[in-house]
């Protein structure tokens, strides 16, 4: 092919069913076109919902482990539609996790009566055998509408706790999922207009997105309005804990995926984090944000290969992967906008009054995503930063060894300078400012 050719793109600008076939990426974005199924369609399945419809009771009673150990093995065979096998994911993930985390101890081994059915789930949906913010967002709400922007409206389907703050926690990230499937058609014509060159369609585009980043970003300022960062901290967050460098937590070698017959293997897997949404990794790849490995902050001291935000899209459903993967093949509205700057830079070539306008509307795209990324640093110190310093005052699972006592014991020890770790190990807070500088500098480099 000649260097210069130009790649036709084989996504369309309009999100329609062939792209909702092939990325299941729908009207609402990276959530499903309708709600999803409240039930495994046949009744065989009836233990699995018994189950899940009582989970935060025994959780709370600490009966989930001989409740799931008295479980058949299922077969998989009578999941009969997507919605189906998205229903098996959620309701077998958050057993897997009150399963780990329901007791004083963490549990190191994981029965067959979730880990033979589980890793044939997941393997059909491209998802790790974990909890994943596929299935405890994307997958895991009701609502009375098919707009799923309105909050208020929307409820969990499971939850650990039973809590309207864990609803709410996962809701408030289904109500900026559909908020932002709006950026993903409007930049996907976007890109499309870059390629015909149609320059004053890229900067409107870009000119939208900042009112639309707030917008979202009003949405995440949202959470503590149902979502008690105590609540959160102490009761919901260590059931999203994963199983990787979870060592303080009880578990040095991950857990074990007892497959029966003597078969089975230790995992070490990240836990649900919404760092997993692709939708803010969508802004990103469209933006030309780039996130590389940020070496100083592994919690082991080990040099990391491989970037955060690269690892977690192997905790994202096949399609949605594969949809980031295929955009930089639409083209870069970055490399356009740094040419630019290039050629009257270096160059002196005077610019067009459509290309300074660009390149002011993309200056002030990736300033507005950085400013949402300083609203979730906010968030992060409020729910996690705080509650960890001032540790648990009243009811709960107290003395439970989880990823909330061994990160407080962490914060108290070391004080201000303490580094706390997300649900897959990550140190916090110079992970998220760095991702914030990366964000500022996509932009700022261009001159
Ligand atoms: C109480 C609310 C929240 C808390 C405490 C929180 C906490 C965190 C933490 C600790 C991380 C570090 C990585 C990890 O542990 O996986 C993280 C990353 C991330 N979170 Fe949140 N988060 C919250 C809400 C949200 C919401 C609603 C979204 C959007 C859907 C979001 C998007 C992200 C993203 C995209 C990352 C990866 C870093 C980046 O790209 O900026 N978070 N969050």
């Amino acid at each position: 092919m000649s260097p210069h050719a130009v790649i036709t793109p084989t996504i369309s600008p309009v999100i329609d069913e062939a792209i909702t076939k092939e990325f299941a990426v729908t009207e609402n974005g990276f959530l499903p076109k309708s709600a999803p199924s409240k039930r495994l369609s046949d009744s065989y399945y009836a233990p699995w919902e018994r189950l899940a419809y009582r989970l935060p009771l025994l959780i709370q009673e600490e009966r989930i482990r001989c409740e799931v150990d008295l479980l058949p093995v299922l077969s998989v065979d009578n999941l009969r539609s997507e919605e189906d096998w998205r229903r098996a994911y959620v309701i077998l993930t958050f057993l897997t996790h009150g399963y780990i985390w329901g007791g004083q101890k963490a549990a190191e081994i994981l029965p067959p009566a979730i880990t033979v059915p589980l890793l044939k789930i997941s393997s059909h949906l491209e998802l790790p055998p974990v909890a994943t913010y596929a299935g405890l967002a994307l997958w895991n709400f009701a609502s009375p509408s098919s707009s799923f922007e309105d909050v208020e409206s929307l409820k969990a389907l499971l939850t650990f706790t039973g809590t309207e703050d864990e609803s709410w926690f996962y809701m408030v990230s289904v109500a900026m999922e559909c908020q932002g499937a709006q950026v993903i058609s409007k930049m996907l014509r976007a890109l499309e207009a870059l390629r015909v060159r149609d320059l004053d369609s890229v900067s409107a585009a870009l000119e939208w997105l900042p009112e639309r980043f707030r917008t979202i970003g009003d949405m995440l300022d949202r959470m503590h309005e149902r979502c008690d960062p105590m609540v959160f901290y102490h009761d919901i967050r260590p059931f999203l804990a994963g199983t990787k460098n979870m060592s303080a937590a009880g578990l040095p070698r991950g857990v074990f995926f007892d497959e029966g017959d003597g078969k089975g293997k230790w995992t070490e897997l990240r836990g649900g984090s919404n760092g997993q949404s692709s939708l803010i990794q969508f802004f990103d790849e469209v933006l030309g944000v780039e996130h590389k490995p940020a070496t100083r902050q592994s919690p082991t001291g080990k040099k990391e290969e491989v970037s955060y935000h690269e690892e977690v899209r192997g905790y994202m459903p096949g399609p949605h992967r594969r949809f980031l993967e295929h955009l930089p093949r639409l083209g870069s509205i970055r490399n356009y906008v740094a040419q630019i700057a290039d050629r009257e830079g270096n160059d002196g070539e005077a610019i067009s009054p459509e290309e300074a306008r660009l390149r002011v509307a993309y200056k002030g795209a990736t300033a507005a995503l950085t400013e949402f990324r300083n609203r979730h640093l906010n968030l992060v110190a409020r729910f996690i930063i705080l509650p960890a310093r001032q540790g648990r005052n009243g009811p709960g699972r107290p003395g439970a060894e989880n990823l909330a006592s061994a990160s407080s014991a962490l914060a108290r020890q070391k004080g201000a300078q303490a580094e706390l770790t997300g649900t897959g190990g990550t140190a916090l807070l110079p992970f998220l400012k760095h991702v914030r500088d990366e964000t500022w500098r996509a932009g700022s480099e261009i001159k």
